[in-house]
Order: C-alpha cells, then sequence, then structure tokens
C-alpha cells in the first residue's frame, strides 16, 4: 500500500518543551527505508519550517501557518495543480488570509476585551523566545507570520473567551488552538490543506492511503480529513479532551515516543 504521512509538529513529532524529535529516529527512518513520504503540516512559519526541511533532508512538499498555504518544490509533481504564486523554488497554494488583515482584527479584539491579549506581532524576539522556550533564532522565524496570528490571553480567559471568538467570527475569521496558543486564521484549516495536497498525489500516484499524527485541536481538521488518525498524548500523559472522535486512533505515548509508536504500528499492520 502507498501511503502518505501528514504531521504535526509541536507536541507530536517534535517535544513540546524541547523541540527534540530524537525520540521518534527510529519511525522516521523506517519510513525513508519504505519511501513514504513525510508532509509537516504545522502552525509554525515557513520560515521555521524550512529548518526542519534541512535537518531531516525532505524533498517533500509542506503546509505552512494551520493550513495557510502548500509550499510545492518546483518539478515534485509531473502532473499540472493550481497554484496562487511561485516564490524561490516552490509552487504555492494559498489558502490563508494576509496577516496584516489578522493583525487588524486583533487589535479590534483588544480594545473589546479587558483582559491584556498579546500575539506575535506584539512581541519581539526575546520575548517570543522567552514565551515558547524557542532560542532567538528560531523565535525570530516563529514572527515571521503570513497567514496565522498566534496569541496568547494573559488572564482569566474563560470570561472573554466567548467575546473573542463573537469578534472573530463577525470579521468572516476564524480560531483554533495549539498547545500553547490561540491562532487567529481565515478561511483555512489543516484538513482543507491536506485534501488539496492528496488530491494532487492520487493524480501523480493513484490510490493512495493518507496517515495523519497530531496532538492538538488544531490537528483535528486534519485528522478527519485523512484514512488512517493517530492522536499522541500531551505532556502529562493525557490525550486532549476536546478531541473526543471515537475513529481517531489512540496511541499511549507522549509526543515524539507517541509518534514513533504510531508508525511503527502502521508500518506492521
Ligand atoms: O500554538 C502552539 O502551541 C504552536 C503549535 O504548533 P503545531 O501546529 O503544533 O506545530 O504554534 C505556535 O508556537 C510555536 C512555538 O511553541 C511556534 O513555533 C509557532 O510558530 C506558533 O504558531
Amino acid at each position: 500500500m502507498n501511503y502518505v504521512v501528514y504531521t504535526d509538529l509541536d507536541g507530536t513529532l517534535i517535544d513540546h518543551d524541547t523541540y527534540s524529535y530524537e525520540p521518534a529516529k527510529p519511525a522516521l527512518e523506517l519510513l525513508e527505508k519504505h519511501n513514504i513520504p513525510l508532509i509537516i503540516c504545522t502552525s509554525k512559519t515557513r520560515a521555521e519550517i524550512e529548518v526542519y526541511v534541512k535537518k531531516l533532508n525532505s524533498p517533500h512538499p509542506f503546509i505552512s501557518e494551520n493550513g495557510g498555504a502548500i509550499f510545492i518544490p518546483k518539478g515534485y509533481f509531473d502532473v499540472d495543480y493550481d497554484y496562487t504564486i511561485t516564490y524561490k523554488n516552490y509552487n504555492i497554494i494559498e489558502l490563508g488570509t494576509e496577516y496584516p488583515k489578522l493583525r487588524q482584527v486583533l487589535e479590534d479584539i483588544k480594545s473589546s476585551v479587558d483582559v491584556e491579549i498579546l500575539g506575535f506581532g506584539d512581541l519581539d524576539d526575546e520575548n517570543v523566545s522567552k514565551d515558547t522556550g524557542l532560542d532567538i533564532e528560531s523565535a525570530r522565524l516563529a514572527k515571521m507570520r503570513e497567514y496565522d496570528e498566534a496569541f496568547k490571553v494573559k488572564g482569566e480567559e474563560k470570561n472573554v473567551a466567548d467575546r473573542i471568538i463573537e469578534i472573530i467570527k463577525s470579521h468572516g475569521l476564524n480560531y483554533t488552538r495549539g498547545g500553547r496558543y490561540w491562532h487567529l486564521i481565515g478561511d483555512n484549516d489543516k484538513g482543507k490543506a491536506v485534501e488539496i495536497l492528496s488530491d494532487i498525489y492520487e493524480k501523480q500516484f493513484g490510490n493512495l492511503q493518507t496517515v495523519g499524527l497530531g496532538d492538538s485541536l488544531n490537528d483535528y481538521p486534519m485528522l478527519k480529513s485523512v484514512d488512517i488518525p493517530y492522536l499522541v498524548q500531551k505532556p502529562g500523559g493525557k490525550h486532549d479532551d476536546s478531541i473526543t472522535d471515537s475513529k481517531i486512533n489512540r496511541i499511549e505515548g507522549i509526543g515524539p515516543k507517541g509518534w514513533n509508536q504510531a508508525i511503527i504500528n502502521l508500518i506492521s499492520r
């Protein structure tokens, strides 16, 4: 069977705190041995993902900023497909809303609620680094946002959550939640991007089975759109309690440890 594997990064392939994928190395080698494409699908920016693409020596497309855009290396597919723009060596399928518009809406939210709200666009590299545990250079890359604003509510969230969502919807936008942040996005999600890319894979390679691995609510659309979905555990050993779908395979194992186990299970099916 031909597989294509889609993976989230933070809290899934890479550890929530250390950002290491060391525990997943045996499974990464298995994918390579079986020639199975591994597609990164994360809320991280293109600039951040390119670091992982280089480390993993990946020739494959990737999906940035919660399905904001699909980056396909030129010449990767022989078949024709529609794309929005070309940049560097990529054909890019843009699905997201431009970042300046998202920032405007965040400003509206800030002025409408009584708690402090901080987005990545409000923070300098040092403060993003402090809040995330990313090193300064990685924080700089995380701030190079194009289609998604990550933000935090500083204070009692439950009192303002409904109002924040109401404002987001009134602007025709959407939101999701990652391991650490709220994400303000347009009419995109990881699932929509996975479906578009999977169609191109099918056009090129014929019938295939799609696999998805995630840990948080922002991964749920991706997990719903694949044939074989895996949910890994969060730090502390629990699965995300906002994902209750019984069709999703729950893996015992936190982050990259669970990821390793899921891929071993997949290959031995
Ligand atoms: O919301 C979050 O916790 C993460 C989720 O990222 P994934 O979609 O799990 O890879 O994303 C934000 O924080 C990361 C650092 O912890 C940054 O690297 C990302 O750019 C940012 O979107």
